[in-house]
Formats: C-alpha cells, structure tokens, sequence
C-alpha cells in the first residue's frame, strides 16, 4: 500500500499548523517523522487519518482519494496506534483488541474463531496473553501501549499509523515493539522522537519543523550534525554501529559542550 499527501495545508484559530506538507510512503517502506515538540508531527499524522480535515492539499492511498473512502474502508486500509490512550473504559485487554476486529463485522456479528486466534495471536507478539483478562485501565502505560498496538495487529491494516509508538516503553520493549513492527512488512509511517530508534529501523526519514518539510531522505543523508543542530537546537556527533552499520547520534548538552571546549 502507498501512501502520498500533497501541499497538505491546516490552519486551526489562524495558526497554520500544516503548510504544504508532502510526504510519500512507498509500499513496504517503515518511514519516520521527526521533528522538534509542537512541530506538527501529531497534526499530520491526524490528517492522514482524518481526525482533522485539511484546508488544501491531497492525500491518497494507492492513488485512491482518502476522502472518497468510508470510514470502514479507511479502517480496514490502514491502523492507527495514537498518542491518547482510549482510558476510562471498563473493557479488558483482550476486548480491547478484540476492537481491532470491528471493521470486519457486520452489525451485531459475534466474534468467530478466526477473530479470536488472531487476537491471541496479536496479544501474544506483545507479550501481553498473561494479562489478557485484566482491565484495560489497570495497566501501566507501555502496557496500554503494548494492548494498542495489538489492537493495530488484530485490525490486519495494509497501512500502519503510529504516533510515539515506543512512548512509555522500557528499553527492552522499545526494542522488541520496533522489531515486531517493522518485522510484519506492513507500509508504516511512525513519529518518532528518539532519534537512535528512527535510525535503527526506519527506511527514509521525514522532517517537520513549525509546520513545514524541511528535509526527507535515508537516516544517513537525514541525521548530520548541521540538520539536528538547526532543527532540534542540539550539537551532536553522528557515528556508525561497529556491527551494524547504522547511524547513531551521540547528543552533547549545552553544558557538556562548553565544558569539553574549555
Ligand atoms: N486543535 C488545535 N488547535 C490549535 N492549535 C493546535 C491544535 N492541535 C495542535 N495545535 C498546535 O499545533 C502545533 C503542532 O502540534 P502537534 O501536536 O502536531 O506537534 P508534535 O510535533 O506532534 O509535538 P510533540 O512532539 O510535542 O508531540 C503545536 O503548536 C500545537 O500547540
């Protein structure tokens, strides 16, 4: 599934939140968006969901107008794992995923067999069957965050949406999520802070500031010193994994810098 939005422009209370954004996801591909807190990651990502209605500009899977699509079409076309957890609600874990299932059921339609094997099978590639029966609002953050990226398994989307994926998660299932999802093959565009993680997994890089694209390319063409410093206000080294290749960035403080400079 490819995903392409053109000249995408929002305005909200006359903030132009969104300025001629264009992004492309080429099937397959696992892209990120990056970018400095408030510069409209989120807001686009809304957009390509249609959480948010843009003011100008397109967005089209396989060249299809998203607009044109009905709401169960979009939500068997692609899957969305948001910032905002869906807290508050009396569902356990597994009806939670079960959720992810929705699209695929007439008004009424029971859960089938195949409903429920794939949501044993979701909750268990995130390690979270032993707490399947357990209310949703019991859990801790990376575990909502775990149940929430089941759910987008069970959804079986062509097209993956995620918005801070890794937020609330411990090092070990940052690392475990990412390597589930980029591991499934599934067209996925992901915003990401950590810049390590972006470069470890990600295909191609995107990167918004105050509403505007400012650069996109391979994480080794995206992260140089020169872009983290003009865009995230930071001075850092960018080196290569002795063991796998990829790019890593080595962050210098303020206070850290002037200190190896006197
Ligand atoms: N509904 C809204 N009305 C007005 N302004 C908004 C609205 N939603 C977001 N904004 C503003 O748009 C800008 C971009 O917000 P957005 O949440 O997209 O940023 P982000 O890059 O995802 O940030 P973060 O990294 O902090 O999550 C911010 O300045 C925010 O205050």
């Amino acid at each position: 599934m490819k995903l392409q939005a053109e000249k995408v422009t929002l305005t909200i209370a006359e903030n132009r939140l969104l300025d001629e954004v264009g992004i492309e996801v080429k099937p397959g591909e696992f892209v990120g968006l990056i970018g400095p807190n408030g510069s409209g990651k989120s807001t686009l990502i809304k957009t390509i969901y249609r959480h948010l209605r843009p003011d100008a500009g397109w967005i089209s899977l396989d060249e299809q107008d998203l607009s044109t699509l009905s709401s169960r079409q979009t939500a068997r076309a692609m899957s969305v794992v948001q910032q905002e957890s869906v807290d508050g609600v009396d569902f356990t874990v597994r009806e939670i995923v079960m959720m992810g299932r929705y699209p695929y059921k007439g008004f009424l339609e029971g859960d089938t067999e195949k409903d429920r094997a794939i949501v044993a099978d979701a909750l268990d590639q995130v390690g979270m069957t032993r707490l399947a029966d357990q209310p949703f609002i019991k859990c801790s953050g990376g575990e909502k965050q775990r149940v929430l990226i089941a759910r987008s398994l069970a959804q079986q989307a062509d097209f993956l949406i995620l918005d801070e994926p890794t937020n609330h998660l411990d090092i070990r299932y940052q690392l475990q999520i990412m390597d589930l999802i980029s591991g499934i093959g599934v067209t996925t565009l992901a915003a990401l802070h950590d810049l390590n993680i972006a470069a470890a997994y990600c295909d191609r890089l995107f990167v918004i500031e105050s509403g505007r694209m400012v650069a996109s390319g391979t994480p080794e063409q995206v992260l140089r010193p020169g872009l983290l410093r003009e865009v995230f206000g930071v001075e850092a080294e960018v080196e290569r994994h002795r063991r796998t290749g990829k790019i890593h960035v080595l962050f210098l403080s303020d206070r850290l810098e002037k200190s190896l400079r006197a």
